[in-house]
């Protein structure tokens, strides 16, 4: 096992060297990630050692920026050499080639009870930066979510665990930052009494006239915008892959017949392009045997034609639609297209077909029926209900958000019959419920934020505007509406190796004084984020500018299905999407932490559990922040569709990236989802919530986790070597001090 540890480490070496990074640079990082991952290689092997190299250029920021490291805990300054001493005297396994495997470089460290105690909050808003001591579970990611119930704070009393000790390692983990992540809370609580008055409490920082629960604006902007700031757009296009061609062009309908495929008669139509100068001609032929054949003809002089590359020409014409209409989602494609028109044939060829089959199928309340009625619906006639014959939810199966979107969003139900998902209120965007301050006046909004003087795309301006400053002077988006691999990457990077990346601590963390006002216990600490600012209202570019993406809403097709594997519903895409593409946001009701909480405390009694976002990625600026700016988001009651989407520890498929859309002021953002890679049709879309499965100790118990990733670190099994102190398998606490 040593020297299999120590060929991969020597691999490892060796691929940081390529990448300009020392041994004695490199080692001790190495040495951080394997422990963090469980003494697994994949992780640290994957994407040619991203891992690695994003930990090492970590440290070497770090210690570029010594000054931005306090202490965890308080203590004196830990520079690398006494980190790499601590980790030496703790790891049993892992010896690098230049270190001879007959020493164990690594010693377990025996605990105390009272050591998994959370160490005292920093004593301002000072800089940490990660130990890398933390220990990961299956897969190596620490958790880092947070749970939010009435008696969260009694570590004390908890034997001190394997688990416990976990906790007090991810206490360890204090870093710089200016951003944090959000988790989700899980939460039992009924439905929210109606709004009670409650008294203004000034603030300090200038929001004095403010009233609880307003939004702030200086002209009609809805936080709700997504719907409403698109009015300013074309009518949105149902089926996205659908390009209409302008009556005039269409000059010639006829009936043809196409011998390859024989028989039945066929249609084709003559397109003429503008000036005339072209002819094209598409032809539709049916067989007996249900083959569709579409075929394009097109002229040109015969002199001058030299048959291009097909691909090239589908990349001249996506690019063209593309960069001309980003109405288009950003998984059009040429062959997507050409298969929608087959797909379109066949479903308006088959029709009456298909209503029968809907019919039939509204006994059982099969919501697979939901892609035929929309079928049929492209008829004049109207399409049957299918969740009438449901009856038990008030949810439209043909789009449940019932045309609040760009998109309809059907819900399938393959696995059980006459099943919705359960009630809720669809909002496609974040509505205040009731205490919290979303301040989104203008004139909150200063010159420096906005790019007043722009016109038309702000991508396609040689220089970038004013709102790529929050992304380094770059766009986060490309032209065609992804975000950058580079970016998309970082975010992933925080998600799966949270220890490597920075970790903000409050002077008094709001989510810990919900919980306890009189003695909040101290703050567990927040995942930096990086943002992106998209341009807004006070931004001269228009709806169609590239750096306007989150705002327009969803654009690709989604769909609510039932897991059938006690997950319950999810969400997945039903065409492939590249890296990148804007999904969906998590929108819900805007609360405060200690709304969150008294729902919480209101509603122990209740089974329903809540899931609710942090929005704690602004708190690191310094401060104490007030209650009334330390906001949630919960799509219980009223959501859309990011209220789907499921947890998969580590290896999810999206990525969420804070995105400021209406103001500068980072207590409000939006949530919004990104592919993380390349996802299948038909894949289902995760996203990591960082939920802390330790907690489940505690008075409100965290799901199990059945995400089947093989770094799950909540489902049963693993938890259950946790206590057993066998993280690992091989009879070694995993779980170390
Ligand atoms: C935000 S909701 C996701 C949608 C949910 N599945 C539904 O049917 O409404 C979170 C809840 O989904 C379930 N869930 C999500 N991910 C899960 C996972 N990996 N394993 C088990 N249950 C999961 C849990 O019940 C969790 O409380």
């Amino acid at each position: 096992m040593v020297g299999r540890n120590e060929e991969k480490a020597r691999l490892a070496l060796s691929a940081m060297k390529k990448l300009g990074f020392g041994r004695k640079q490199a080692t001790p990082v190495l040495k951080r990630l394997f422990r963090l991952f469980d003494r697994q290689w994949e992780p640290i092997e994957e994407d040619s050692y991203r891992a690695l190299a994003e930990a090492i250029l970590d440290d070497q920021l770090l210690q570029l920026h010594p000054q931005s490291q306090p202490q965890p805990n308080g203590g004196g300054n830990e520079v690398p050499g006494q980190e790499e001493e601590e980790l030496d005297a703790e790891e049993p396994e892992i010896s690098t080639p230049d270190r001879p495997s007959t020493t164990p470089p690594f010693r377990a460290t025996p605990q105390s009870s009272s050591s998994f105690r959370a160490p005292a909050p920093p004593s301002g808003p000072t800089a940490f930066r990660a130990t890398g001591t933390g220990t990961g579970t299956a897969g190596g990611i620490v958790e880092r979510g947070l749970v939010l119930a009435p008696a969260l704070n009694d570590g004390a009393q908890t034997t001190p665990s394997a688990t416990a000790l976990l906790t007090k390692h991810k206490h360890k983990h204090m870093m710089d930052a200016e951003f944090q992540q959000p988790a989700f809370f899980f939460l039992k609580h009924p439905k929210p009494e109606p709004p009670e008055p409650q008294p203004v409490d000034m603030d300090a920082s200038g929001c004095r006239d403010v009233q609880p629960g307003l939004i702030l604006r200086s002209r009609n902007l809805n936080l709700a915008s997504s719907s409403s700031d698109l009015n300013a757009l074309p009518p949105p296009d149902r089926n996205p892959h659908h390009i209409s061609g302008s009556d005039k062009n269409r000059a010639i309908q006829h009936h043809s017949r196409n011998t390859d495929m024989s028989v039945e008669p066929t249609s084709s139509s003559t397109l003429i392009n503008g000036t005339g100068s072209q002819v094209q001609e598409i032809d539709v032929a049916s067989s007996p045997g249900g083959e569709v054949k579409l075929s394009l003809k097109c002229s040109a002089d015969p002199s001058k034609l030299k048959m291009p590359d097909l691909e090239a020409v589908y990349k001249m014409v996506e690019d063209k639609y593309l960069c001309s209409d980003k109405l288009l989602p950003p998984d059009f494609s040429i062959p997507g297209l050409m298969a929608e028109i087959c797909q379109s044939v066949v479903q308006m060829g088959t029709q009456h077909t298909m209503t029968e089959h809907i019919t039939q199928s509204h006994t059982v309340g099969n919501g697979s029926t939901s892609k035929c009625v929309e079928g049929g619906s492209a008829s004049s006639t109207p399409a049957p209900q299918p969740h009438l014959a449901l009856s038990r939810t008030t949810h439209d199966v043909h789009d449940i958000s019932r045309g609040q979107e760009n998109v309809k969003i059907p819900i399938a139900n393959e696995s059980g019959r006459g099943k919705c998902p359960p009630s809720f209120s669809y909002i496609p965007g974040n509505e205040v419920f009731q205490n919290g301050i979303v301040n989104i006046s203008l004139a909150h909004i200063g010159a420096q934020d906005s790019c007043a003087d722009c016109f038309g795309d702000c991508l396609s301006a040689p220089v970038p505007c004013a709102c790529a400053r929050v992304t380094g002077g770059e766009y986060a988006y490309t032209p065609g509406g992804l975000v950058k691999p580079e970016f998309i990457d970082k975010c992933v990077s925080v998600n799966r190796i949270p220890e490597v990346h920075h970790k903000v601590f409050c002077k008094t963390c709001p989510l810990e004084r919900s919980r306890d006002k009189a003695s909040p216990e101290p703050c567990r600490g927040h995942l930096v984020r990086r943002f992106i600012k998209e341009c807004w209202s006070k931004c001269g570019c228009s709806m169609r500018c590239g750096n306007r993406v989150v705002q327009r809403g969803i654009r690709c097709n989604l769909q609510v299905f039932s897991t059938g594997n006690g997950r319950g519903w999810g969400l997945r895409t039903q065409n492939a999407l590249p890296k990148g593409a804007f999904v969906c946001e998590y929108a819900g009701e805007i609360l405060t932490c200690v709304e969150v909480h008294g729902r919480a405390v209101e509603n122990m009694k209740n089974n329903r559990y809540t899931h609710t976002v942090v929005l704690d990625a602004g708190w690191s600026s310094g401060g104490s922040l007030k209650d009334e700016d330390a906001l949630c988001l919960d799509g219980t009651f009223y959501g859309n569709v990011g209220r789907f989407i499921n947890h998969r520890c580590r290896d999810a498929n999206l990525a969420m990236v804070p995105v400021q859309v209406e103001t500068p002021d980072r207590h409000y953002y939006h949530v919004a989802f990104f592919t993380s890679r390349k996802v299948e049709a038909l894949e289902e879309l995760t996203w990591d919530y960082g939920i802390d499965f330790d907690l489940e100790l505690g008075p409100v118990k965290v799901f199990e986790c059945l995400c089947g990733s093989k770094y799950c670190r909540g489902s049963r099994r693993h938890r259950q070597r946790l206590r057993n102190g066998n993280g690992n398998g091989n009879g070694r606490s995993r779980i170390e001090g």
